[in-house]
């Protein structure tokens, strides 16, 4: 197996002389109506992924088909799942497939077997959340905690709030929803004071996220909750536990109730299937929810070994998006839900994606000569209808859509107006969008034209149940992974985030010299 540059490879030459093709054509008429029927292929969890109005036609397809081939995606991806040391900038492993199937070989890392471990850290987290909601671990005064609110930033929050949004409401319908949960993750002292005033701290118990241990933002917010926590008389050794990794400073502190582990094999973007995610998701909703949400991202997981791109909607959706991002120029990518319970999920993509594959080197250190990672955002639909979609329809730069959409909505509270519900109209506009961006409008008047050819796909599930967003979870988590392999980028490190810390230290020092220090004054940080 070669770890190889994208333009070594003969199939980027191949995609650079392909004759690209013009959805516009291809969605108008009965010949669209086929396609949208014909371009679907099933995903984990019922969903399916539609990419009818996405540039591609049967030639393509097989040209793409190729370069997954040639880049031996199933192949590295099997290195992933088998444990290869894949993250080379840090010499760590990726494992993050383990916390929910064992997909290939036992991985023995450590003089431990890992998929175990993971296992171990789940019912741990199960009988913790257990024990919690039997009013067996309580508060002080004897009384059970009514919310969990959790510490962290990054892949420490983004992608356990987004997953906790996406349910909260499904949850409070079907009586599953065992505590409420909150987050601070900014070091704007008004995130954590909003947070606190929110809640009853005396029947709050705080869930501290740090894999490093030493992540600024949450070793301040963990200060800033302990001295409230104190100030109103209460004991935070009994409000908080930890999770983290084994060899981080936070690791083996007898001052949390209790602490949980994940481990550097799991990157911070990619873990929300780990503790980081289990002991909130675990609390909030049960260890048989969360149970679900592993069990529909392993279901994707396993369709992402399949070879063939026609029945791997991961690997079809990332080659997809190669082929836009090299050879249609395209450099954005916006994430559409048309499901308001999703509304934090674009967040999490962009740090998913883009501190995945926000990169200019190769996996070996050297400078890669094509593009890489696009610009991602999002809001669901249809409040960005009445924002940006201006830009899209009518804009000079060309966005690749992805839509996620659901024909039924989450919660027993629907009426009829005008003849149809607000589901029914919600998803209405949801495919009134997909074709005005596909076939546009022609008109006399410029200001009224819309040009057409912008590209969509499209996920569409039953409703957003645990097993379907575990689903569209792991989706997006092995297209970015499929992605970075094809641009022969390290998807694991994140080696970009670390010169803005490293300055922030300095002026914290008062170390600054020049225009930092000039900055400084202007900010009134000293
Ligand atoms: O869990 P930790 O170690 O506090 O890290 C939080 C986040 O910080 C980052 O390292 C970026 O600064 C992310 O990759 C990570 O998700």
């Amino acid at each position: 197996m070669e770890w190889k540059n994208f333009d070594l490879l003969e199939s980027y030459k191949k995609l650079e002389n392909i004759s690209p093709v013009e959805i516009k054509e291809l969605m108008a008429g009965e010949n669209g109506a086929k396609r949208v029927r014909e371009y679907q292929l099933p995903m984990g969890a019922g969903q399916l992924y539609s990419y009818a109005a996405e540039p591609v036609d049967d030639t393509i397809l097989d040209v793409l088909q190729g370069l997954a081939d040639e880049a031996e995606l199933i192949e590295k991806y099997e290195q992933v799942y088998n444990g290869a040391v894949v993250n080379t900038g840090e010499n760590r492993r990726v494992l993050h497939q383990l916390t929910r199937g064992q997909l290939g070989e036992d991985v023995i890392a450590d003089g431990v077997n890992k998929r175990e471990f993971y296992v171990s850290q789940q019912k741990k987290a199960a009988e913790f959340a257990e024990k919690v909601h039997a009013g067996e671990i309580v508060n002080e005064a004897g009384e059970k905690f009514t919310t969990a609110v959790q510490i962290g930033i990054g892949g420490s929050d983004l992608g356990p709030r987004a997953l906790y949004m996406s349910l909260e409401n499904w949850a409070k319908v079907n009586n599953t929803l065992k505590m409420e949960a909150k987050f601070i993750s900014n070091v704007d002292p008004d995130d954590g004071s909003a947070v606190l005033a929110s809640i009853d701290l005396s029947r709050a118990i705080f869930v501290l996220v740090s894999k490093s241990g030493t992540t600024l933002e949450t070793l301040t917010n963990e200060s800033f909750v302990k001295e409230a926590l104190i100030k109103a008389g209460l004991n935070p050794a009994k409000h908080m536990v930890a999770v983290t990794s084994e060899t981080s400073p936070l690791a083996g502190n007898p001052d949390y109730l209790d602490s949980f582990y994940m481990d550097d094999y799991i990157g911070g973007r990619y873990s929300s299937t780990s503790s980081v995610g289990g002991v909130i998701l675990s609390l909030t909703f049960g260890p048989e929810i969360f149970a679900r949400i592993l069990n529909g991202a392993a279901e994707e997981d396993i369709l992402a070994k399949n070879k063939d791109i026609r029945q791997n909607p991961a690997m079809l959706d990332a080659m997809i998006g190669v082929y836009e991002r090299n050879f249609l120029g395209y450099s954005n990518t916006a994430v559409l839900p048309y499901s308001q319970a999703m509304i934090r999920f674009p967040a999490h993509l962009q740090q998913l994606d883009m501190e995945s594959n926000g990169k200019s080197v190769n996996r070996f250190g050297e400078p890669v000569s094509y593009q890489t990672g696009p610009i991602i955002f999002g809001e669901p639909g249809t409040n960005g209808q009445h924002s940006f979609y201006q830009l899209l329809h009518q804009g000079t730069d060309i966005v690749p859509l992805q839509f996620v959409g659901f024909k039924k909505n989450q919660m027993d509270n629907d009426i009829v107006i005008q003849d149809s519900t607000s589901q029914q109209k919600l998803n209405a506009n949801v495919a009134a969008q997909i074709m005005a961006f596909a076939c546009g409008k022609e008109d006399e008047n410029r200001n009224k034209y819309f040009a057409g050819g912008r590209p969509s796909s499209i996920i569409v599930g039953e409703q957003l149940i645990p097993e379907a967003l575990g689903a569209i979870l792991a989706h997006f988590e092995n297209k970015v992974m499929f992605q970075g392999f094809v641009w022969n980028v390290n998807s694991f490190d994140q080696e970009g985030v670390q010169l803005g810390k490293l300055l922030a230290k300095k002026v914290l020092a008062k170390e600054t010299d020049g225009a930092l220090t000039a900055y400084s004054e202007l900010l009134g940080i000293f």
